[in-house]
């Protein structure tokens, strides 16, 4: 399967049409970006682990929003998922979602180093499709840390530190990291070209007009399913 890549700015202004035009607000896109995000850490956990610990790391922005919802579902399948919050966002939104999680006891974590040790799985929602320029306090040390360990990563929408256009940094933190999984939300993201590994679509809100406005392929998506599994060609086209 081909699915085009759409750019960082082009995926701005979708996300505003999306608002906009298309009478979406914030929290319904997030819901469901985390729901994918939530569906494609289900689809790769091992089914003989029962007690799963998944380990959410969350960056200021929407990304780590989206981070914050498929933890809460990651509790509600049966999973114990800690998150790692070092730099919370201001928003009313990012807040509610904190109570969400408060409520069914998932632990905000500040011993990162140690949790690294414990986890099974770790969820990288720190920097998305606003994600520019090297990375900014606390944020190398959390990315070398995760690029040192052997612990699995599934990243949501991009690989934190990579540049959304030209993929990973040369060197320091991220020049070698590749997580296991990627799930790019509603269009991957140029940097996917760099990318090897297992690779979702997710953010099942795309209509045909958006799709056509931004020259994107409608994912098929198969029955009730969030998420779809998708592969890279030659000349970077997924
Ligand atoms: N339609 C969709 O697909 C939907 C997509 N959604 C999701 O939204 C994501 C995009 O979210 P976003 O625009 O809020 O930005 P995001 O990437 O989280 O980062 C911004 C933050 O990072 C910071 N920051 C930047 N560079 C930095 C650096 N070098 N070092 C340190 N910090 C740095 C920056 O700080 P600032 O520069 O503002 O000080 C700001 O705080 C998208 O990828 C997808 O996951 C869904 O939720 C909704 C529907
Ligand atoms: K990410």
């Amino acid at each position: 399967m081909a699915l085009k890549a759409i750019s960082a700015k082009d995926a701005a202004s979708l996300d505003k049409d999306l608002m906009e035009i298309g009478g979406w607000s914030l929290d319904q896109l997030m819901e469901l970006a985390g729901l994918s995000v939530s569906q494609a850490g289900k689809y790769l956990a091992a089914p003989e682990l029962q007690d799963y610990n998944v380990l959410v790391v969350c960056g200021p922005g929407n990304n780590g929003g989206d981070g914050l919802v498929a933890a809460r579902h990651l509790a509600q399948y049966g999973y114990n998922p800690s998150v790692y919050y070092p730099k919370q966002g201001k928003n009313e939104l990012y807040q509610r979602l904190k109570v969400q999680l408060e409520n069914l006891c998932v632990p905000f974590i500040t011993d990162f180093e140690a949790e690294l040790q414990k986890t099974d799985f770790l969820v990288d929602a720190i920097f998305g499709f606003s994600f520019g320029g090297p990375l900014r306090a606390p944020f190398g040390e959390i990315v070398s840390q995760i690029e040192k360990s052997s612990v699995p990563v599934l990243s949501v929408d991009a690989p934190s530190s990579w540049d959304i256009q030209a993929g990973p940094p040369k060197e320091g933190p991220g020049a070698t990291f590749m997580p296991k999984a990627l799930i790019s939300l509603t269009a991957p993201k140029p940097c996917v070209q760099y990318y090897r590994g297992r690779h979702f679509i997710g953010g099942r809100f795309l209509t045909r007009t958006i799709a056509e406005k931004y020259g994107l392929d409608l994912p098929q998506y198969q029955g009730i399913d969030q998420i779809l599994e998708v592969g890279v060609d030659a000349e970077g086209r997924l």
